[in-house]
């Protein structure tokens, strides 16, 4: 087991707002990681605190970067640098470029990404090899049937199949899926569930899923980390966390079930 992403005392203030309070956790690279919470819990500020969109009141972020051993300090490092250092996220909004085909968006997003590293090795991966990183993402994401259809033809469900393979073609370390099954239906919620633990199999990176659908999030977690008001509430196996009489108090509390 080893420590992929950890936040130390984690804070986000917004005037009097506490919405991240002083969180501390250790996401580990053999779990599915779930981080849920009721409406206003703090989890989306969370996710821009770790992916640089947000810069913390207080405390640090630690991502451990390719294959190296020790964690490197992101806590100041914009959106493209987290990136860079190996932290992917698939947004909730829809990301891609409507009018390209399937492979058209994972070339630009793959390329993007070899452009941005200055490695020698990269630097000397040719055009082939690039290609070949784009059909293996395609497979991958089971997009490649789609790969020349152009994305404003595209279903949801397969947008959002669409985006994940984007959030891929980085090579992350670590990939946050922020509500991988918002607005799909009972279908494309279970495809888009097996394909999550395939990727989870068959890559070496590690997922953090933030989602609102419990079914989902019990099916496919391995841990359950609970927010409420900014804080850690609760965090543990899916069977510990949902049995907690506090999150349900908490869930019961707000708006969302
Ligand atoms: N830019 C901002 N300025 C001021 N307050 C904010 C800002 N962004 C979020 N908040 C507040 O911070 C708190 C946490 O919000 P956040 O969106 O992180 O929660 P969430 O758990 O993602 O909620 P949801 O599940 O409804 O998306 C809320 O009270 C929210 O109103």
């Amino acid at each position: 087991m080893t420590t992929v992403l950890k936040t130390d005392d984690l804070r986000k203030q917004f005037g009097e707002l506490t919405a991240v309070d002083n969180v501390s956790i250790e996401i580990d690279d053999d779990k599915i990681t779930s981080i849920i919470g009721p409406n206003g819990a703090g989890k989306t500020t969370f996710y821009n605190l770790l992916t640089g969109v947000l810069q913390p009141t207080g405390g640090s972020i630690w991502l451990r970067s390719g294959d190296q051993n020790e964690l490197t300090d992101v806590t100041d490092a914009e959106p493209h640098e987290v990136a860079q250092a190996g932290l992917s996220r698939s947004y909730q909004i829809t990301n891609i470029f409507e009018g390209l085909t399937v492979r058209e968006n994972v070339r630009v997003a793959r390329i993007s990404h070899e452009g941005t590293r200055l490695d020698f090795r990269s630097r000397a991966t040719g055009d082939e090899s690039v290609e070949a990183d784009i059909e293996e993402i395609l497979e991958l994401t089971g997009l490649t049937d789609i790969a020349d259809t152009p994305c404003d033809t595209l279903s949801h469900g397969e947008k959002r199949t669409v985006e994940i393979a984007l959030a891929l073609a980085i090579e992350p370390n670590v990939f946050l899926m922020d509500e991988p099954t918002a607005g799909m239906n009972p279908t494309e919620v279970t495809e888009i569930v097996s394909l999550i633990r395939e990727l989870d199999a068959d890559l070496d990176a590690t997922f953090v899923v933030t989602e609102h659908n419990m079914d989902v999030v019990t099916d496919i977690s391995d841990r359950i980390v609970v927010l409420a008001e900014g804080a850690i509430l609760a965090d543990g196996t899916p069977q510990d966390v949902l049995a907690d009489e506090r999150v349900t108090e908490a869930y019961l509390g707000s708006d969302s079930v």
